[in-house]
């Protein structure tokens, strides 16, 4: 009997087996062998070898930049600390000022962490990134972890390995300061659209001559800035702010921007917008910022008409000798295509939620030249005019360049310069001028009452001028106008 049914049941898988194959579509049996065999093979593939990497790669181009999404730098600064406990051969990077090196793992290298019980291990490899166009070989950390903690990984220890990482990145970074490249038609993908040094300019607000009180409402509206992570988030609005300094040359507008970035420990990024082609180009620039940073275009008004006289007088105190100037047109290249709508796009835009933490800063000569659209609340939220020196900005620079709070000559000068416009950047010569020729304090103020004796005389010879030229303009109008009355007359 089972001889019987043997022989009938190969019969018919004789008969039935060549019109599956002809009938039943490749694809389905594919699936079927994809779904059920593979499965079954990497069940047994885990019995063996239970343990899962996950390979965190170096970026392509800078080392060192730490974009705003840079896992890698992320997880290297994370390590630095187990780094030093167990790990045989290590790479020393000079860490901040004063601070030795930061430690981080040469290849081959492996650590171990633990994490809520579980034991993971982290090592420095060298892995070929499918992900990339090119598919290159490229410097990676590669955690390794058994499978059972698969969800303790991804769902909590990766983002704490982040958040840690970040601390540590932000604890320790160098602040620095970044001018744009030139972005030609030639420049790749992944070539640095910015070049940057370390950030050391030594203003503060305390030495920023201004008006105390107005000097306390920008530090105020800074701090809460700063402090209003979940009001911005809670709002929906960018957790950005723009700012626009106003006011005449040598009034302390770069000053300003160097004294704010030192208050709240931000990077600087110095946008000169004469070198930028395209409207494409400021989205890169932006893109390529990190959280933490104050956006500077100075100059703005004459940024945007690239004729303007100031384009050759550039040179921003901040930011102008490591940098070659790019003049478009000194080689006949094509003109910047950077037009008032592209700014605006660049301020509030979508590209401008692309991150969070940043401060944008225009500043200007002239602003009743500028467009209303450019500098309207929500765009530009705090208007700040930098102004001549009066008595608090005189006493700031007293205390900085002569290191005295209080003179008997105080009240003079106070007095003398609330009627004449004076510079601060020209006290601050004056005072300069006269410390360097070895003259006391007392022989540098009265150097400096002169001086502002001197001003005031050209400024009232000017005043006197210009009047003067007013009202022959004037007599000269009313003469032309009797003139026409009488040949009408006639
Ligand atoms: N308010 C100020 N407080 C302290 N120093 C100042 C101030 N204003 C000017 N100075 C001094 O004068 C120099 C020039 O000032 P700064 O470059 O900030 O002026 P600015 O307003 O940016 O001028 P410009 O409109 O020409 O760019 C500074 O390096 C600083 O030493
Ligand atoms: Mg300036």
């Amino acid at each position: 009997m089972d001889s019987w049914w043997f022989a009938n049941f190969t019969t018919a898988w004789f008969i039935l087996a060549p019109l599956i194959a002809a009938y039943v579509p490749r694809r389905l049996l594919k699936s079927y062998f994809n779904h059920h065999v593979c499965r079954h093979a990497k069940s047994l593939v885990a019995l063996v070898d239970p343990y899962v990497t996950v390979d965190i790669f170096k970026r392509f181009v800078d080392d060192d930049s730490i974009s705003s999404s840079d896992a890698y730098a992320e997880v290297r600064a994370y390590l630095s600390a187990a780094c030093s406990r167990e790990a045989r051969a290590l790479r020393a990077e000079s860490a901040m000022e004063g601070k030795g090196f930061a430690l981080s793992l040469q290849l081959g290298q492996e650590v171990a962490d633990e994490f809520r019980g579980a034991v993971l291990w982290w090592s420095s490899a060298e892995s070929r990134d499918e992900a990339h166009q090119w598919q290159i070989t490229r410097r990676c950390y590669r955690l390794t972890f058994h499978q059972r903690h698969r969800r303790l990984v991804v769902d909590e220890y990766l983002p704490h390995v982040r958040n840690k990482g970040k601390e540590a990145l932000d604890r320790d970074r160098r602040r620095r300061i970044y001018t744009n490249n030139i972005i030609t038609d030639y420049t790749y993908q992944d070539d640095r659209v910015w070049n940057h040094i370390d950030f050391k300019h030594p203003t503060t607000f305390d030495t920023l001559a201004m008006d105390a009180a107005k000097k306390q409402e920008i530090i105020d509206d800074l701090d809460a800035f700063r402090n209003n992570k979940e009001f911005y988030a809670r709002t929906g609005w960018p957790w950005k702010r723009g700012y626009l300094l106003y006011g005449p040359p040598g009034t302390g507008k770069s000053t300003m921007i160097a004294a704010m970035a030192n208050h709240l420990g931000y990077d600087v990024y110095d946008i000169e917008l004469t070198v930028v082609r395209h409207i494409h180009d400021l989205r890169k620039l932006l893109v390529e910022t990190t959280d933490k940073s104050i956006i500077v275009i100075e100059d703005i008004d004459c940024s945007l008409d690239l004729t303007g006289e100031r384009r050759k007088k550039k040179t921003s105190s901040l930011s102008s000798p490591p940098f070659v100037n790019y003049d478009p047109d000194d080689d006949g290249r094509k003109r910047s295509k950077v037009t008032l709508s592209g700014v605006l796009n660049f301020i509030d835009g979508l590209w401008s939620a692309c991150g969070g933490e940043r401060i944008v800063v225009f500043t200007t000569n002239h602003v009743d030249k500028l467009d209303q659209a450019l500098v309207r609340r929500g765009r530009m939220d705090f208007h700040i005019e930098m102004s001549y020196c009066r008595f608090d900005g005189f006493r700031t620079l007293a205390k900085n360049y002569l290191g005295i709070d209080d003179h008997p000559l105080f009240e003079s000068i106070g007095e003398m310069l609330a009627e004449v416009d004076v510079a601060p950047v020209d006290v601050a010569e004056c005072i300069m001028t006269s410390t360097r020729a070895g003259r006391g304090v007392d022989s540098s103020l009265q150097f400096l009452i002169e001086e502002v004796k001197k001003i005031k005389a050209k400024a009232d010879a000017e005043a006197k001028a210009k009047a003067e030229e007013d009202e022959s303009e004037e007599e000269e109008e009313d003469e032309e106008e009797e003139g026409e009355k009488d040949l009408q007359l006639q």
